[in-house]
């Protein structure tokens, strides 16, 4: 639990429950949030039967704020009172229980893959028609029009691939994720559906309002009818690719809030640490941060900024880096990512042939729920059976229960972690030694596990690190290569603020001259338009590290 700051206090005592809260990187937005449910609860300005909805875009994200209530709200409070959801799970909710006002089939399959891309690839008709048909029907599903008004719409467009895998969706009584937000909005509009839940969710709590899609913030306006506090940072705002649209996000919240409230003192990051931020702070469009005590971090803090021949090189340099501070704070936890999580290979490939132990956040880690559910399943597997089952996937569904899942993001995580059971079970493990490779998402491990992690620059929203590497500096990495628009470019600047703005004491921004590609042939690279950038920092050079590294105090870093 920490001592809130003068406007955390503020976030806390407001009284009307529409409220706007702005800040930066690492300013406690999500402990204000967790504060101010706590006095909602503890006030009584929600008691039963009234709920809080904490609304999240991820099952690891709800992980993070579950793990920031523990320190505020007791167990029987968040029990009795909490509801923490994605928006895929609230609008499956609402479809589940009130599908059929709007003629929808409340037993209608829930989505647990991008079926439409998988069917697209089946069809034969290549990435580029996938993008074209998922493009027709992403634009039309974000509006809240009936099946019948989707049909009509893409007749009028007439592209026949679109028009063949929604009837083929319809028949097959299927829903996608694009579904369930329809859905949800459709049901919603029907005022007595949506009193009914305002009833029973009296508070609202959104985090990262930043990445909603304009169809979000309707849900939730139905729902919360002005009774919802917003937090987040135009500067974070990195999924305009999932139809986010920051700014009209907050033209149309600010002027429905009762009061905005600003924070800009980070309590995450060094001074050096936020000095990179900072630097990036004219194309991300971010405030300047300020540090909340400056005094209170060992060295200041580092900043570096480096550039090798060759990946392979960068990964073995970095490798031996992360070592090196591990052996001085066993306690911290170092970050290890890139744009793009294939850009992260070599480094992979590194800890991996050297037998350094990383946890590698995108591959067999599981959020909570579904860990629960592998584990009990494992548990409960009679292996005899499993062999003697015709169809082994499907055996396992069963004993899992996947049909009796709601929430669509469990559905998919648990659909892929039973495939993985399976192949571990084909390596001749037994359901014991599956079930003891599990790595939990949650705050015993991945949130709080010391040592090495490997992640995605999106996949680190939200989350801190004590040090980070961010590797590939590349034109094609960061800004990808799919980027061409300015607003897209000016996306990918957020990416990079969002993967400094996760660092504590220190951040290493790096770039490699060649990068071999999948197929093994080397390419030169250059370094990222946003590299300049970085200069305003003054980050220190390869030497310039090892000498911080070398006088490190250790001691006082461990203890920070
Ligand atoms: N009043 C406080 N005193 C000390 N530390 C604090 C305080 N408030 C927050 N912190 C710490 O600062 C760090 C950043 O807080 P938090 O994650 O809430 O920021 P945020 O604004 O939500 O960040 P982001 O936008 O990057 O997700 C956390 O480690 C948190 O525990």
């Amino acid at each position: 639990m920490k001592n809130p700051t003068p406007a955390q206090v503020k976030v806390r005592d407001h009284e009307s429950l529409s409220l706007l809260l702005v800040a930066p990187a690492g300013c406690g937005k999500t402990e204000a949030l967790a504060i101010r449910i706590a006095s909602l609860i503890e006030n009584g300005q929600i008691a039963s039967p009234q709920r809080i909805l904490a609304t999240t875009f991820t099952n690891k994200a709800k992980d993070n704020i579950q793990n920031r209530l523990r320190d505020y709200v007791t167990y029987s409070a968040r029990r009795d009172h909490v509801t923490v959801m994605n928006y895929h799970g609230l609008a499956a909710r609402l479809v589940r229980a009130h599908g059929a006002i709007i003629g929808v089939d409340p037993t209608i399959q829930l989505p647990e893959s991008d079926w439409v891309t998988d069917r697209c690839l089946e069809l034969g008709l290549g990435y580029a028609g996938r993008d074209t048909v998922n493009v027709i029907l992403n634009e039309l599903k974000r509006q809240p029009l009936d099946d019948a008004a989707i049909a009509a719409a893409l007749a009028e467009n007439g592209h026949p691939w679109a028009i063949q895998i929604e009837e083929e969706r319809v028949a097959a009584n299927r829903s996608t994720y694009d579904d369930l937000l329809r859905y949800a909005e459709l049901i919603l509009a029907n005022d007595a559906v949506a009193s009914l839940y305002r009833c029973h969710f009296g508070a609202i709590i959104v985090d990262e309002y930043q990445d909603l899609t304009p169809q979000q913030l309707r849900v939730l306006q139905r729902l919360g009818a002005g009774n919802i506090t917003f937090a987040g940072d135009l500067a974070q705002g990195i999924y305009g690719f999932t139809g986010a649209r920051p700014h009209e996000i907050d033209a149309t919240i600010r002027p429905l809030c009762d009061e905005v409230i600003m924070f800009n003192e980070s309590h995450r990051s060094s001074p050096a640490v936020l000095s990179m931020v900072n630097a990036m702070s004219t194309l991300t469009g971010g405030e300047n941060l300020v540090c909340a005590d400056p005094e209170s971090w060992p060295g200041s803090g580092l900043a570096g900024r480096l550039t090798f021949p060759h990946a392979v090189k960068e990964a073995e340099w970095v490798s031996k880096a992360a070592q090196t501070i591990l052996a001085g704070v066993p306690n911290h936890r170092v970050a290890v990512t890139s744009r793009i999580k294939s850009r992260l290979r070599f480094i992979d490939q590194h800890l991996e042939d050297t037998g350094i132990e990383m946890h590698r956040w995108e591959d067999g880690v599981l959020d909570t729920e579904t860990a629960a559910i592998v584990r009990s399943t494992l548990t409960r597997l009679n292996l005899a059976d499993l062999d003697a089952a015709h169809d082994k996937l499907t055996f396992l569904r069963d004993v899992a229960g996947i049909a009796q899942v709601e929430e669509p993001d469990t559905r998919k995580s648990l659909a892929d972690a039973l495939n993985w059971i399976l192949e571990r079970l084909g390596d001749g493990l037994s359901p014991a030694e599956v079930a003891g490779r599990i790595r939990v998402g949650d705050q015993t491990t991945l949130l709080n596990a010391p040592g090495i992690h490997l992640l995605s620059g999106h996949v680190g929203k939200g989350q801190q690190f004590d040090w980070v590497f961010i590797l590939g500096a590349e034109d094609d990495n960061i800004p990808f290569f799919r980027a061409t628009t300015s607003a897209e470019v000016e996306e990918e600047a957020r990416i990079l603020g969002v993967m400094l703005s996760r660092a504590r004491h220190g951040v290493v921004v790096t770039h490699s001259e060649v990068v071999p590609t999948v197929s093994g042939s080397n390419r030169n690279r250059d370094r990222s338009r946003f590299w300049p950038y970085l200069d305003a920092a003054r980050p220190r050079d390869r030497e310039g590290i090892v000498e911080w590294v070398k006088v490190a105090p250790w001691n006082s870093l461990r203890d920070k």
